[in-house]
């Protein structure tokens, strides 16, 4: 086996168990697993078939184990994982891939299907997981990656059993992160819609054609850090806030480095403002091709202590303001058949804070807009994707924590926080993620919290 090198591979070194890795998706993750610079044991029971998989990527100089092994037997499971460690090392990342499906309506009774179902996408899952947690815990650190789909959310005739195996693994997740998170052991759950599997294009974060972007709330922050990274990945990227200095700062910044950027002063709230910016965005650079509705306020005050001024501006900028920039592009787009709307939404978004109530309430509705506009518009070429960040240290944060003069909040809410929150760079990066997938693809929701802050 030839091993990587550490330089330009950011797994080298990590050991990766990949389930159902025979075909489709769990080959295509073994094989992006091991061209990162991860060990991948890669387990199935067709091990013909997996053994193509490891010549393919010994010949492309990776590290690949092929290792027979049925996931509903928990000897096989715990034998994989024996096997894995001692020819590759500790487990670092476990993805469980494995899973199968009937579309058939469970009035019509075949209960053995049924079985099966819940044998590999629970019972399964379950095996893997009892092999590896209790060495991740103790060495604390690893990674379980479990393949829910989008399933895992919402209900579809025929696949009864099958949406109840991910419901569950959406619903075990959630409470595993709970139990490990403090234990260095991270818990991801991916929901893929419909997959054409085998032969997955691989798609890496580079824009194959110069998009013209368009970021609001850009001049500090998840923003600024938005409008740098889309323009070093090639987009000629419209800044826009009311503190018009500092974005020319980042615009300065973004030109020394070779990018086009342009520093648009505008209110989010003022319709005629945002409809200029992108006007004077579409003369200047050309036709918007994505727009990151990113401008967004929070005060930390319980909502019995009225200060409705408070409410009003959070309404004007966090929900009007979306609106207002969604008006001004998406005709256009429609027109082109081409478009991006990327919503910066919130953990909030999905879950209740006290002491955030008009902003979560604001959260709320920007993910349930943005799943009927993307219904709206999705054959229209366009597509809606909503960002849902955790904490992340940037100014916005820093000054409202430290200012909050709220009495129930401040037994609540510290500053700095007891762990690691996101950096900016981080939201950045699922922002161009999101935009730089093939145009068939919908990145619909990215939830990014800190390890030690989950849902
Ligand atoms: N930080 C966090 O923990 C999280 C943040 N988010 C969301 O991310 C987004 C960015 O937050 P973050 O970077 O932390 O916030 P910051 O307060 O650090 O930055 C906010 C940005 O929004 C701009 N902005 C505010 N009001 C307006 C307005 N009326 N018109 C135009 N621009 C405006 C500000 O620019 P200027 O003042 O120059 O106009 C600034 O660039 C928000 O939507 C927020 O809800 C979501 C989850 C977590
Ligand atoms: C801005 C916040 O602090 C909030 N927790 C959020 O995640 O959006």
């Amino acid at each position: 086996m030839q091993s990587s090198t550490r330089d330009d591979k950011p797994l080298y070194g990590k050991v990766a168990v990949v389930t159902g890795a025979s075909s489709g998706i769990g080959a295509a993750i073994s094989r992006q697993l091991a061209a990162a610079g991860a060990k991948v044991a890669m387990a199935a029971r067709r091990e013909n078939l997996l053994k193509k998989i490891q010549d393919e990527i010994s010949k492309e100089g990776g590290a690949a184990l092929a290792v027979r092994c049925d996931v509903t037997n928990r000897a096989e499971v715990k034998e994989l994982i024996q096997h894995t460690e001692s020819t590759l090392g500790p487990v670092d990342i476990l993805v469980n891939n494995a899973g199968i499906w009937v579309i058939r309506c469970m009035k019509n009774l075949h209960e053995e299907e049924w079985d099966q179902q819940v044998d590999v996408n629970i019972k399964g899952v379950l095996n893997c997981i009892g092999a590896v947690i209790s060495g991740m815990c103790e060495r604390k650190r690893g990674h379980i990656v479990n393949m829910s789909s989008q399933s895992g959310k919402t209900p579809l005739v025929g696949i009864a059993v099958y949406t109840g195996s991910k419901f569950f693994v959406e619903g075990m997740s959630r409470t595993l992160r709970q139990e490990v998170c403090k234990d260095g052991v991270r818990v991801t759950c991916i929901q893929p819609g419909e997959v054409e599997t085998p032969g997955f294009a691989r798609y890496l974060m580079t824009m194959e054609d110069e998009q013209v972007a368009v970021v609001t709330g850009a001049s500090c922050g998840i923003g600024a850090a938005i409008s740098r990274q889309l323009a070093a990945a090639g987009a000629k990227v419209a800044m826009a806030a009311r503190r018009v200095n500092l974005l020319k700062e980042i615009q300065d910044d973004i030109s020394k480095e070779g990018g086009v950027a342009l520093a648009v002063k505008c209110d989010v709230t003022n319709r005629a403002e945002v409809k200029e910016l992108i006007q004077h965005t579409e003369s200047t650079l050309g036709p918007v091709d994505i727009l990151v509705n990113n401008a967004g306020i929070w005060v930390i005050r319980c909502m019995k202590n009225l200060h409705e001024e408070e409410w009003d501006q959070q309404v004007d900028v966090n929900i009007k303001g979306v609106l207002n920039c969604i008006g001004a592009v998406i005709s256009g787009m429609c027109e082109r058949k081409r478009g991006h709307i990327v919503n910066m939404s919130s953990e909030n978004g999905m879950k209740p804070a006290v002491g955030f109530a008009v902003y979560t309430g604001s959260k709320f509705f920007v993910e349930g807009m943005s799943r009927t506009l993307r219904q709206e518009v999705c054959k229209d070429g366009v597509r809606v994707t909503c960002i849902q960040p955790g904490d992340v240290e940037t100014p916005g944060l820093a000054t409202t924590l430290t200012t909050m003069d709220d009495e129930q909040c401040k037994q609540l809410y510290t500053y700095p926080f007891p762990y690691p929150v996101l950096e900016p760079e981080v939201i950045a990066q699922t922002v161009l993620y999101a935009v730089t997938t093939p145009d068939h693809v919908a990145v619909n929701e990215i939830l990014v919290q800190p390890r030690e802050g989950p849902l």
